[in-house]
């Protein structure tokens, strides 16, 4: 071990093997990431495979909708608090008109099915501190607002049913509690907090205690200082969550660690068992994921989770979703598009076409998106590759033809195609026009793409290369 002096503070070295043997030097952290690689049990593999999900945004700022007093708000409705026209107590008294007497469940988990969706992530309590589960811990919950009944159970049980998995979003940050602090100044600040972190844990302990049959967590919420000098404490409470329920997924905007790092520690590693960094954006090649398993958020309009009435700028289309979703699982992560319920349970109809729209096209192509994820191929102008992890079939998934119909293929070395055809339609094969070593044509024949179109490509690795190239002479 190294020890050395820096900045007067002293920081001990580990000098250890990396995953793939190359000789580590990284500084030693007591709360930094615990696993360096991916998780390779069968529910992160599960998770892995999932491909596309549904985030929930519901609360009391859907009763504003992104409005207060006659006032247009153009910030996150989920935000809606934090604006100048509206006074907290307004806001904080909303809880008094939150009766959705047309929320439905079961009707919810069936078109979160029929979309395609295979997990769903339910803001059980998101900034504002508004519970939607009957807590014990505070009386700012659903009982006692005029609903008065539970939200989260029947979500869960309506999207167990479809055979949906649930995961639920937590925000640690919590307006509506008197200990919260974002920073941590004062005796009196570090007294309070301690009482709010043991409420978190308390509500968090209460909520794998009444919902066992979640997945995960997905945290939010944890940018303030006070929370990152809190390493210990996080890192404790995932383990204890997990005692609770083994393999619970945890995403890495839980914990921070020694030195108050999110997402990836001081040295670099990914904390917690997915990137959850990729909000409203995408990676563009798969050296942005670092190889590591991630999700990727996303906002039907520019910056709404939670229900707006008034939804302004740029709304995505179902195909500019369906190529978001198709450009994730390329890059081996996971899609995830957000509804927002409005103040009376219901899923706008904005929403309700786009999952119609999505649903058609998931209905015929899933098997590009299912158990699907990165292959080495180099990427071409048409659009996008997606490989079967289990049966090694690979998949293009076609968003630009060519003028010609030629749609390029290069594969690394010693790989034959042996068979390539239309994963829907007529079973039209296409045989590859050998251009270079490990380069083809193949020609498309139909005059213009409706939708995204799925080609089949089943191959195997050459033993050896037979067919020689003359190579330029530089
Ligand atoms: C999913 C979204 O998550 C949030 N905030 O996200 C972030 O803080 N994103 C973030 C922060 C730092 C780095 C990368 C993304 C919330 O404020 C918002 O209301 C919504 O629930």
């Amino acid at each position: 071990l190294l020890m050395f002096a820096l900045t007067g503070a002293s920081t001990t070295l580990t000098i250890a093997q990396a995953p793939d043997n190359t000789p580590r030097i990284s500084m030693t952290l007591e709360h930094g990431a615990h696993r360096i690689g991916k998780r390779i049990d069968s529910k992160m593999s599960r998770w892995r495979n999932y491909g596309f999900g549904q985030f929930i945004h519901w609360g009391l700022y859907a009763i504003p909708g992104g409005h207060w007093n006659g006032e247009y708000y153009g910030g996150a409705a989920e935000w809606i608090r934090s604006w100048k026209g509206m006074p907290n107590e307004d806001y904080d008294n909303l809880y008094t008109e939150f009766d959705p007497v047309d929320f439905d469940p079961k009707a919810w988990a069936e078109q979160a099915k029929d979309m395609g969706a295979r997990y769903m992530i339910i803001t059980t309590k998101h900034h504002d501190g508004f519970c939607l589960w009957p807590s014990e811990f505070t009386d700012y919950d659903v009982t006692n607002a005029p609903y008065g009944q539970d939200i989260i159970g029947p979500l869960v049980e309506a999207y167990d049913a479809e055979g949906i998995d649930v995961y639920l979003y937590f925000s640690v940050m919590d307006w509506n509690h008197p200990g919260y602090r974002s920073k941590l100044e004062t005796a009196e600040d570090r007294e309070a907090y301690e009482g709010f972190k043991e409420f978190t844990r308390n509500q968090l302990l209460e909520l794998l205690e009444r919902y066992p049959s979640t997945k995960g967590l997905w945290f939010d919420g944890t940018w303030d200082a006070a929370w990152k000098e809190q390493a210990e404490f996080a890192d404790n409470l995932a383990m204890e969550m997990r005692e609770m329920i083994p393999g619970l997924i945890i995403g890495s905007r839980f914990r921070p660690d020694d030195y108050g790092n999110r997402h990836f520690d001081s040295n670099g590693d990914l904390m917690g068992d997915y990137e959850q960094g990729w909000e409203r954006k995408l990676p563009d090649t798969y050296e942005d994921t670092k190889g590591n398993d991630w999700d990727c958020v996303m906002t039907v309009p520019e910056n709404q989770w939670g229900y707006h009435s008034d939804w302004r700028g740029h709304v995505k289309t179902s195909y500019e979703l369906i190529e978001m979703l198709v450009k994730s699982v390329s890059l081996d992560g996971n899609f995830v598009m957000n509804f927002g319920p409005n103040g009376q349970g219901e899923i706008r109809k904005e929403e309700r076409q786009l999952a119609k729209e999505i649903g058609e096209w998931m209905h015929k192509n899933q098997k590009a998106i299912y158990d699907c994820g990165y292959i080495d191929w180099e990427k071409q102008d048409w659009g996008y590759y997606t490989r079967n992890r289990e049966s090694g079939e690979v998949y293009m998934i076609v968003f630009n033809k060519p003028i010609n119909g030629a749609l390029r293929i290069k594969t690394p070395a010693k790989i034959n195609l042996d068979k390539i055809f239309d994963l829907n339609g007529p079973q039209k094969t296409y045989r590859p026009e050998e251009i270079h070593r490990n380069e083809y044509f193949i020609h498309l024949d139909e005059a213009l793409l409706e939708t995204p179109k799925v080609i089949v490509i089943q191959y195997s690795e050459a033993t050896n290369q037979t067919k020689g190239y003359d190579k330029a002479k530089t």
